[in-house]
C-alpha cells in the first residue's frame, strides 16, 4: 500500500476530522438545548447555524475521505497489476510453471481485487472506527467523569465477552480459508476439465470433489457458528448503543435525583455515548476484512518477491558473434527434487545448418529446445549461442538471436494482424503479408470475415491447429531471425495442412540455423546433423544414412517409424470399413 500511503493518509486524516466534528456538532446541539431551557422564547441562532454548519461538514469531509481512498484504491490496482506483470514477465519460466497459471491469475485479479476494496471502504471507516471511541470517551470524562465510566463498563464487558467468542479465532480462520480455496479449486477444475469430464465420467468423479469440498466448507462453517454462536451474538447484544444507554439513563437519573448532576451536561452525555458502542461494531467488521486482506497480501508479496534469473546490464553485456549455437556439458533438472532431464549434454549446431532432435517420448528434446531461449538456467555446463553464454546477454539481445515455434501455439485475443506483428511491432503491411504468404497462410486470412483486421478467437473465428501454426510460422518468418528453434511444428498438420505447413517451414529454415524437435523422421532425412536422445542423454549423432548404418537407437526409432507408416494405413482403412458397417 506504499506507493498511495499519503493518499490513503488523507483520506483517513479527512475522516478523522470528519469524526471529531461529529462529535462537535454533538455538543453544540447540547449547547443549544442548555440555551433553549435557560432562556425560553429566544433562538439561539449562532449556535444552531454552528450545528447546521458542523453537520455539513462532517459529511462533506466523510464524502471526501471515501473519494480519496477509492481514487487511492483504484491508483493501487493499477500499480500493482503493473508491478505484477512486469515480474512476472522477468522471472525465470520454472517459477511460472511452478506456480501455474490459475494461481498467478488468482493473485493479479482476486488478490489486487480485494486490497482494492479494503483500501476503497475500510481504510476511513478504520480511522473512525479508532478516533470515535477515544474521542467520545475523553469528552464524557470531561462531562461527567461518573457516566462516563459506566459506559465504559459496559464496553468492556462486551468486550470480554466477545474475547470468549473469539478464543480460537485464527485457527477457525485458517480453516475457513483452506475449505474455501478448496472449493474455489474445485469448481475452476470442473470447469476447466469440461471436455474430459463430458467424455470420460459424466462429470461423477470431478462433481464429486466439487460436492466434497462445498460440504467440508459447510461443517467448517456450522462448527464455527456452533462454537462461537451464543458469545458472539450476545457480545453484540451488549455492545449495541442501547445497554449503554439505559446505564447512562438509570445512572444519570439517580445522580439529577440527588441534585448531583446538571441535566444539560446528562443530555449531553446521552447525545454522545451511544457513539463509542457504535465505533466498535465496525471495528469487528474491519479486523475480519483485515484477516482477510493480509492473506491476498501475502501472496501478492510471494510473487513479488520471486527472483530474477541474473541479467547483465546493456553495458557488460556479450553480443553474439554469428548464429551457432553450443551446448558444453549441459545437465538439467526442473527442479531440485526432480532427475535429470538432461545429463551432460555437449553438441555443436554450425552456422546455416538444419540439427534435428530425435528421441522417444521424454527423452529430453524439448528441454534442450527450450532451455537455449534461457526459459531455465542450466544445473552445469553452459549453452552458447553465437559463442557467447546466454547468461552474459540481455533478453532482448537473446531474442533478436532465436525465432521459436512451439507445438502449443498461443494466439492472442487481438487481430491476426497484430498476432503475426507481435516481436516485430514496426513492421509494415507489405511485409507483413509477405511473410504471410510465404507462411501459406494469406489465403485463408483472406477468406476470415475482415481479413487481417480480423480478431482471433471472437464472433466465432476459430482457427485450426495447423491454421494457427501458419500464423506462428508468418511471424517467425517477419522476425527474420537468424536461429530458429522448432518444437513439433508439423503436430498439428492434417493431411491437407501438411504440405502447406512444410511449404512454409522450408522458406522459413532458408538460409537459418534451424534446430527442429521431430517426431516424424520422414521430414528429417536431409537434415546435417541429427541428434539422438534417451532418458536425458546424448546417445548417437550423424546424418540419417550413417545412423541407420550404426544400428543403434535411431536405427530402431526409424524401424517402428516406418513400421507404424505402413501400419496405420492398414488400420485405418479397416477402421473406417467397420464404422462404416456400423
Ligand atoms: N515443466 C516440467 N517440470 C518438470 N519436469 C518436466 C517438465 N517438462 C518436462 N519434464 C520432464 O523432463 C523430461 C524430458 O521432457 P521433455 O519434454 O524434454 O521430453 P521430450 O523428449 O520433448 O518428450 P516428448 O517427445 O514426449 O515431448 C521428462 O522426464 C519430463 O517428464
Amino acid at each position: 500500500m506504499r506507493p498511495v500511503g499519503s493518499q490513503i493518509g488523507y483520506a483517513m486524516g479527512l475522516s478523522v476530522a470528519s469524526a471529531l466534528l461529529g462529535l462537535l456538532c454533538m455538543g453544540l446541539l447540547a449547547l443549544t438545548v442548555k440555551a433553549l431551557l435557560e432562556q425560553p422564547g429566544t433562538w439561539p441562532w449562532e449556535l444552531m447555524v454552528g450545528v447546521l454548519a458542523c453537520t455539513v461538514a462532517t459529511y462533506m469531509m466523510r464524502l471526501g475521505a471515501f473519494n480519496q481512498a477509492h481514487y487511492a484504491a483504484f491508483r493501487l490496482e493499477r500499480i500493482l497489476r503493473m508491478r505484477l506483470s512486469d515480474r512476472l514477465a522477468r522471472v525465470s519460466m520454472g517459477y511460472v510453471q511452478a506456480q501455474g497459471a490459475g494461481a498467478l491469475t488468482k493473485v493479479i485479479h482476486d488478490d489486487v481485487r480485494s486490497l482494492h476494496v479494503f483500501v476503497a471502504d475500510s481504510t476511513p471507516l478504520y480511522a473512525r472506527a479508532y478516533i470515535t471511541p477515544i474521542a467520545t470517551f475523553c469528552v464524557l470524562v470531561w462531562l461527567d467523569w461518573r457516566l462516563a465510566l459506566g459506559a465504559l463498563g459496559v464496553l468492556v464487558l462486551g468486550f470480554g465477552i466477545l474475547s470468549l467468542a473469539l478464543r480460537r479465532r485464527g485457527e477457525m480462520v485458517r480453516l475457513y480459508n483452506d475449505a474455501r480455496e478448496r472449493v474455489s479449486s474445485a469448481i475452476v477444475e470442473f470447469v476447466q476439465a469440461m471436455p474430459v469430464v463430458r467424455t470420460f465420467d459424466t462429470g461423477h468423479s470431478t462433481f464429486g470433489r466439487y460436492q466434497q469440498a462445498l460440504a467440508a466448507y459447510l461443517a467448517v462453517l456450522t462448527r464455527w457458528y456452533r462454537e462461537s454462536g451464543f458469545a458472539a451474538r450476545f457480545s453484540w447484544v451488549v455492545l449495541s448503543p442501547m445497554p449503554t444507554l439505559l446505564v447512562v439513563l438509570w445512572l444519570g437519573s439517580w445522580l439529577t435525583w440527588h441534585g448531583d448532576l446538571d441535566p444539560v451536561r446528562w443530555l449531553a452525555v446521552l447525545l454522545l455515548c451511544t457513539g463509542m458502542a457504535e465505533a466498535v461494531m465496525p471495528m469487528m467488521m474491519l479486523r475480519h476484512m483485515v484477516d482477510k486482506v493480509k492473506l491476498s497480501i501475502a501472496r501478492i508479496q510471494d510473487v513479488m518477491a520471486a527472483p530474477y534469473p541474473p541479467v547483465p546490464s546493456r553495458e557488460t553485456e556479450q553480443l553474439p558473434r554469428e548464429a551457432s549455437v553450443r551446448f558444453e556439458d549441459v545437465s538439467f533438472r526442473y527442479t531440485p527434487a526432480d532427475d535429470e532431464a538432461l545429463s551432460r549434454v555437449s553438441f555443436d549446431v554450425a552456422p546455416g545448418t538444419i540439427t534435428a532432435l530425435v528421441g522417444p517420448s521424454g527423452a529430453g528434446k524439448s528441454t534442450v529446445a527450450k532451455l537455449i531461449l534461457r526459459f531455465w538456467d542450466v544445473s552445469s555446463g553452459r549453452i552458447l549461442v553465437g559463442g557467447v553464454n546466454v547468461r552474459h546477454m540481455t533478453s532482448d539481445t537473446l531474442m533478436q538471436q532465436v525465432a521459436f515455434v512451439f507445438q502449443d501455439t498461443f494466439l492472442f485475443s487481438d487481430s491476426v494482424a497484430d498476432n503475426i506483428r507481435l516481436g516485430t511491432p514496426d513492421a509494415d503491411m507489405d511485409s507483413l503479408i509477405a511473410a504471410a504468404k510465404a507462411a501459406q497462410a494469406h489465403d485463408f486470412i483472406m477468406a476470415l470475415p475482415d481479413g487481417y483486421d480480423t480478431r482471433v478467437g471472437e464472433r466465432g473465428v476459430f482457427l485450426s491447429g495447423g491454421q494457427r501454426q501458419r500464423i506462428t510460422i508468418a511471424r517467425a518468418i517477419l522476425q527474420n531471425r537468424p536461429i530458429l528453434v522448432l518444437d513439433e511444428a508439423t503436430a498439428f498438420a492434417d493431411p491437407e495442412n501438411e504440405a502447406a505447413l512444410v511449404d512454409a517451414l522450408s522458406r522459413l529454415m532458408r538460409d537459418k540455423t534451424v534446430i527442429m524437435v521431430a517426431h516424424r523422421l520422414a521430414t528429417i532425412r536431409d537434415a546435417d546433423q541429427i541428434l539422438v536422445f534417451d532418458r536425458g542423454h546424448l546417445v548417437e549423432g550423424g546424418k540419417h544414412d550413417a545412423l541407420v548404418k550404426q544400428d543403434g537407437t535411431y536405427a530402431r526409432l526409424w524401424q517402428n517409424y516406418e513400421t507404424a507408416q505402413n501400419w496405420s494405413l492398414g488400420q485405418t482403412s479397416r477402421h473406417t470399413i467397420i464404422t462404416q458397417e456400423a
